[in-house]
């Protein structure tokens, strides 16, 4: 008769019974909080999310049952938590014992405060015990060690050489790490982690590449690098704000009526220049491509190709605007400066800031428009021309690409 060899069935089992000591703080460092989530209910996410793991059992101190049901209490798919006990070996033994009749077929025994661990690296251990019943996620040690005595007098340099820094998860067909648990429970020496136990068991362990990022929160420091980190992140996925500045002048020619943000204004002259020669669009157009880093106006409608000749600016703006909406962003707000002995824009400020609004498709409360002379000096001083300067406020989702 032939044997039917179980499928795979992967369990990970989050050690969290620690009492985290040389952290510090109120409570045990993985009840504690990284950007607005406990660092514990943020390792059982990640495995709870893989799609190769089909169960999640967490080991918990026996005070900690409060804590817990605040840590994970939203998460769905949790087995029973179990109590461990005064070691982290006790704590994964009974964490084991516990898996023993679930038909579970191999485990992944995790730290709860290694809340980084990526699902390439869950995917690796998992690969790895397709050949191995023993696979341990490590790193190179890239650092030169010393040995040190009692004094902090070094004694001496220790090759790194073959060397690699243990992390978890560490994956172990179920059987076999549940009996060298079973025996070294019994044993003098004491293990600090599974792929000892493996070891001091006679099963061979297969090293997979680690990830530096996968720390193991230890030190206060080590969370509040966590911490500052996630935030970052955090804010990073909630999109980045940008400003760009444009900036334009014209000079006058002979005409009847300048346009200025969109709008005609009766003049005894006019602009000459790109397009209908608005400073004012064009500076606008320049700031929005600006905050989002897509050239400027002469890219995308050069001066030299005659369909823009005598062209309304509108159609730049909402060209730039449009970019920005294509990107998932939006105009947070625009800001401009006229600079401009005549005609006076006081009176026309207010259709204006309309107009712009509406090519930009924003409300016109997001559209300053300011006006100032140049005080009879230079250019514009001496009535030859008008300037514009303009700020685009933006607001982007982060890509990759930006990073
Ligand atoms: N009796 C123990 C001791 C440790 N752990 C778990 O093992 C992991 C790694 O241990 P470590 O970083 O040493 O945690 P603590 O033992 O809590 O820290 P400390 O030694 O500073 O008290 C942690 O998720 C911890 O909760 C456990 O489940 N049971
Ligand atoms: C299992 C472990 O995370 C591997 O690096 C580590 O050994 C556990 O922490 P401890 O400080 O050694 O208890």
């Amino acid at each position: 008769m032939t044997e039917t060899i179980p499928s795979p069935r992967f369990a990970a089992l989050i050690v969290a019974a620690g009492r985290g000591v040389r952290a510090g703080g109120e409570v045990p460092k993985q009840y504690r909080k990284l950007a607005g989530q406990a660092i514990l209910g943020r390792t059982t996410a990640r495995f709870l999310s893989h799609p190769r793991i089909d169960e999640v059992l967490v080991v918990i101190h026996a005070d900690d049952a409060a804590l817990y049901e605040a840590a994970v209490g939203g998460q769905p798919g949790l087995l029973p938590f179990v109590t461990g006990g005064a070691t982290r070996q006790e704590s994964v033994r009974r964490g084991l014992e516990a898996l023993a009749e679930r038909g579970i077929t191999h485990v992944l025994i995790h730290d709860a405060v290694r809340p980084f661990a990526s699902p390439a690296l869950i995917d690796r251990v998992i690969d790895g015990l397709a050949a191995s019943d023993a696979v341990l996620a490590a790193s190179p040690v890239t650092d030169t060690l010393k040995r040190a005595d009692a004094g902090a007098i070094v004694s001496g340099t220790v090759s790194r050489d073959n060397l690699h820094a243990a992390e978890t998860p560490q994956g172990f067909r179920l059987d076999a790490i549940l009996e060298a648990h079973r025996r070294a429970a019994s044993a003098p020496e004491h293990f600090t982690d599974d792929a000892g136990i493996a070891e001091w068991a006679g099963i061979p362990v297969r090293l997979v590449l680690g990830e530096r990022s996968n720390i193991k929160l230890t030190l206060p420091e080590d969370i509040e690098v966590a911490d500052t980190r996630l935030r970052m992140e955090e804010q990073l996925r909630a999109g980045e704000t940008r400003v760009g500045t444009g900036y334009d002048v014209h000079s006058f020619t002979e005409g009847s009526s300048v346009w200025l943000g969109g709008v005609e204004i009766p003049h005894d002259r006019k602009l000459s220049g790109h397009s209908d020669a608005d400073v004012a669009l064009h500076a606008l157009t320049d700031a929005v491509l600006g905050a989002i880093a897509d050239g400027d106006i002469g890219d995308h409608f050069p001066p030299s190709d005659p369909q823009w000749r005598g062209a309304s600016s509108d159609r730049f703006l909402a060209f730039a605007a449009e970019r920005v909406r294509a990107r998932g962003g939006v105009i947070v707000n625009l800001d401009l400066a006229i600079i401009a002995e005549e005609p006076r824009i006081g009176p026309h400020r207010d259709a204006m800031r309309a107009r712009i609004a509406e090519i930009a498709g924003i409300g016109a409360g997001r559209v300053g428009v300011k006006a100032t002379t140049n005080e009879k000096m230079g250019f514009v001083g001496r009535g030859e021309g008008i300037a514009a300067i303009a700020t685009a406020t933006i607001r982007l989702p982060f890509t990759e690409e930006d990073a």
